[in-house]
């Protein structure tokens, strides 16, 4: 597993708007990981199960570190008696990353969509023997959210994963991730493709997907439209709860 390269990191990842293959999608409830997110590193991952990943039929996309949007229905959490429901949860080593401004945004029915940073891999540094996907909200949240519905879209990829030797080198490369994460959406072909999609991120637009397929608008923005069952080049992940 490749460590991390000595040269300085670009600031932004990706062309100006989202190219094949996606946007890709992924949704699913919010599962346990190995505990390590919060506590050890201080930057919490939400885990669903990578199991619908799916681009166009191909279930391998490549290991590494993404960026894109997602948004949570609290409505499937299990409602529990007591104290269990929810414990306090700790960004510590991001949360002066935080930024409550337009990157965070509202779809229609109100439900709120968040600028996203995830891993899809093994966590070389600590060599899991699983392949999982973390997804971190550039956001603040004052209880976990197990069990809500997580809609994934998945726009850009930012690079590999590394080994690395340190802890503190692991969180730093994170930090940075963060960083390039929000430049990268700030652009107007992602924040297009945020509208776009804003069916799938209040949760539904399952089989309206099958019909959809992307162009160019006059300016070069990404725009959909219905194309009589094309699916053109779209991936397309489903994993319900
Ligand atoms: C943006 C981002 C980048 C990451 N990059 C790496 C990486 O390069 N190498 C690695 O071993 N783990 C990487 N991780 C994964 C963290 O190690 C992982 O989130 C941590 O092990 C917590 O896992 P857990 O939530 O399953 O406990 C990354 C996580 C995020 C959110
Ligand atoms: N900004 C955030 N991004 C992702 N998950 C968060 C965030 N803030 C709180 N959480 C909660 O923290 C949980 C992840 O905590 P973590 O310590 O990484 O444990 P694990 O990944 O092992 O479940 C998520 O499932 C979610 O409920």
């Amino acid at each position: 597993m490749p460590q991390k390269p000595s040269t300085p990191r670009d600031p932004i990842a990706g062309p100006q708007h989202p190219e094949s293959p996606y946007p890709l999608r992924l949704r699913g409830p919010v599962i346990k990981g190995f505990g390590r997110g919060s506590k050890d590193l201080g930057i919490p991952t939400a885990n669903i199960p990578i199991e619908g990943l799916d681009i166009n039929g191909h279930t391998d996309l490549e290991s590494g570190i993404y960026y894109g949007w997602a948004s949570l229905d609290y409505s499937t959490i299990e409602k529990k008696e007591g104290s269990e429901q929810g414990k306090e949860s700790s960004n510590h080593a991001v949360a002066d990353l935080v930024e409550e401004d337009e990157l965070i945004s509202k779809t229609m029915s109100g439900r709120t969509v968040y600028p996203t940073v995830l891993s899809i891999g093994y966590n070389p540094y600590f060599s899991n023997p699983t392949r999982s996907i973390e997804i971190h909200l550039l956001s603040t949240f004052a209880r976990d959210f197990y069990g809500a519905t997580l809609s994934l879209l998945i726009l850009g990829y930012i690079r590999p994963e590394y080994d690395y030797v340190s802890m503190d080198a692991l969180v730093e490369d994170i930090r940075e991730d963060i960083r390039v994460a929000r430049r990268s959406l700030d652009r107007d072909g992602y924040l297009r493709v945020r509208e776009v999609e804003e069916a799938w991120l209040d949760g539904g637009d399952e089989e309206r997907r099958e019909g959809v397929r992307f162009g160019r608008d006059e300016r070069g923005g990404l725009v959909g439209g219905e194309m009589g069952g094309q699916v053109d080049g779209i991936g397309v992940a489903r994993m319900m709860p």
